[in-house]
């Protein structure tokens, strides 16, 4: 089996559901990866564990997610020499707030790459640069993903000023 480059963590298997869509972004890139829960809160000798050993055992970044008081992010960041990004998963209540300000607000010193809430697909999709930025392969990859962007970006804009308008005022997409 090949050895996981990403680790994708969350402090509990509750946050899955938002959490998928990195591990969707990291396939889509044929990027090994491994998911596990690991919270600070309430397994805090792992938690310390896990982001002391991260390094050591080849990941190359770490993605966390948490709810609520998520501390989970900054915690991991504080004990490891890795780039972490963070996503910030809504709870029931306060609409996601309180975690992306767990998250994004952390003291110089101790960076933690902040997504939207929610936000986790762009969190597979950062950990993709982080790796490409070492592997022509895989820039390429991510050259081509916003080539497709790009394109699917000009039809929709094209769609839409043939259905307001019956024009193409700009000149943009053929
Ligand atoms: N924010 C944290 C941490 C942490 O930051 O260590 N550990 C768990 N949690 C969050 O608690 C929420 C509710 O968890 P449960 O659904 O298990 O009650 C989850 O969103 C989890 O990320």
């Amino acid at each position: 089996m090949t050895n996981p480059l990403v680790g994708i963590v969350m402090g509990s298997d509750s946050d899955w559901p938002v959490m998928e869509a990195a591990a969707q972004a990291l396939d889509e890139f044929e990027v090994p990866y491994e998911v596990d829960v690991v919270s600070a809160h309430r397994m805090p000798r792992e938690m310390v564990a896990y982001g002391e050993q991260a390094h050591g055992r080849g990941l190359k970044a770490i993605i966390a997610g948490a709810g609520g008081a998520a501390h989970l992010p900054g915690m991991l960041a504080s004990v490891t020499p890795l780039p972490v990004i963070g996503v910030p998963v809504p709870l029931r209540y306060l609409d996601g707030m309180d975690s992306l300000l767990s998250i994004v607000q952390m003291p110089a010193g101790v960076p933690v790459a902040t997504v939207s809430v929610a936000g986790a697909r762009n969190a597979g999709l950062l950990a993709v640069r982080v790796l490409a930025a070492f592997d022509a392969e895989l820039a390429e990859k991510m050259v081509e993903f916003q080539a497709e962007l790009n394109n699917q970006a000009t039809e929709k804009g094209r769609k839409l000023r043939a259905k307001v308008a019956g024009n193409d005022s700009f000149g943009f997409g053929k």
